[in-house]
């Protein structure tokens, strides 16, 4: 944390503003402020690797000729206090339940790595990643124990790993409590979050670009609108809350559209999708979203039948939206973009391919406090006759 966040941010926006200044096409992009995020306690997730020994266990960082032992983050500064508090009743439990750390050398031992989120309200969702099933009924008859000493402690599963790589969670995800989603923030709905599903690091940082998509939607008023890679829904819910627009969300993890799909049903129902009328006689919203399991850019070669929404809103992983999709937005006709980009180098080539866009509103939002990264909010419009 060495440099002064004032210091970091400026830094951050003037490399952003050099880089994607070319792509206002000789005209003023409009820069709004900055977001600032806490400089503490903004992480709403931490993911340890578990290590140690069965009666000394770590949860932390992985062991180096340094720390054979590995370093416990119990202290670290950017976990909110209620993940913080969860580590000493984790390792406690760890311990009773007698299974071995993994140790990556020897590729032996049974716990892998342990991930704590926490929502605003203090409310968690444990994941416990392990090698193998040995150990599963195990946890399966003493996991309650947890719950004692952490009374907020919502939704818990276990990820089986069984690949000697550094890898953080394997395919197999077994829920263990009731509840399958923890209950994240959102604009125009609650989102849905399970543990095998995406979610924005920084819940104050997440929001604020939520609203922002929704400010430049209220003032384009699509009639139609898509979220490519949507994760849990929130810019689609967002779009659909300042809109009368038939919002699409559009996600690879089937997870994450489960925890949206809960979402858009409490929130009014899934007015799109469902073609069958509610029995119940819930009102149908226009413009709750419904959403597809997909990969985005398969999916939207399949859309040739569909007509051309007015905004599309994309926010890919760090490889961005790669050539195949950003050289079909290019040809698609689509009056406007948002793009929401966790990584510039990926932005930038994506927008080299998308040139008969200009960009006019930026905003940067400082999700990762502490490091070089940041994640970046454009608004982009067609140029006409192009
Ligand atoms: C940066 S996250 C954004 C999620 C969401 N927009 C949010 O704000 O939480 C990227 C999402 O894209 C999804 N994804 C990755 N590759 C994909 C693909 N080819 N097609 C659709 N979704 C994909 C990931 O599962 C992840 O949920």
């Amino acid at each position: 944390m060495g440099m002064p966040y004032n210091a970091q941010l400026q830094g951050k926006l003037r490399h952003t503003r050099q880089v994607l200044s070319p792509f206002g096409k000789g005209q003023q992009i409009t820069w709004l402020e900055p977001f600032s995020s806490p400089q503490t306690a903004f992480r709403n997730k931490a993911k340890m690797i578990v290590s140690g020994s069965k009666k000394d266990i770590r949860l932390g960082l992985a062991p180096t000729s340094k720390h054979p032992r590995g370093v416990d983050l119990e202290d670290c500064p950017l976990y909110p206090e209620s993940i913080r508090a969860a580590f000493a009743p984790l390792r406690d439990y760890l311990t009773r339940l007698g299974v071995r750390p993994y140790q990556i050398e020897a590729d032996k031992g049974e716990v892998k790595n342990v991930q704590i989120t926490s929502n605003p309200e203090g409310e968690l969702m444990i994941r416990l990643v392990l090698r193998s099933k040995a150990a599963l009924n195990r946890v399966k008859n003493t996991w309650a124990e947890l719950r004692e000493v952490l009374p907020h402690l919502e939704v818990f599963s276990v990820n089986i790993q069984p690949e000697h790589a550094a890898l953080l969670a394997g395919q197999e995800e077994i829920l263990l409590s009731d509840e399958r989603f923890l209950k994240m923030p959102g604009v125009g709905a609650e989102l849905r979050l399970a543990p095998n599903a995406f979610f924005q690091t920084n819940t104050a940082a997440a929001l604020t670009m939520y609203q922002q998509a929704a400010t430049w939607a209220g003032t384009i008023q699509p009639q139609t609108a898509w979220d490519l890679y949507c994760g849990v829904g929130g810019f689609a819910f967002a779009v659909g809350s300042a809109t009368e627009a038939k919002v699409t969300g559009v996600e690879m993890a089937g997870a994450a559209i489960e925890g949206a799909k809960a979402s858009a049903s409490e929130s009014g129902g899934e007015a799109h999708s469902a073609k069958d009328v509610p029995e119940n006689g819930q009102t149908l919203v226009e413009s709750t979203p419904h959403f597809i399991t997909a990969d985005a850019t398969k999916w939207i070669k399949n859309q040739k039948h569909l007509e051309t929404p007015d905004l599309v809103v994309v926010n890919p992983p760090r490889r961005g939206l790669g050539s195949e999709l950003a050289k079909w937005m290019e040809k698609s006709g689509i009056p406007h973009v948002i793009y929401s980009s966790c990584y510039q180098p990926t932005l930038v080539s994506d927008l080299q391919r998308m040139r008969s866009y200009r960009l006019k509103d930026a905003r940067l939002i400082d999700m990762f406090p502490h490091t070089r990264h940041v994640e970046t909010v454009v608004l982009m419009s067609k140029v006409k006759g192009k």
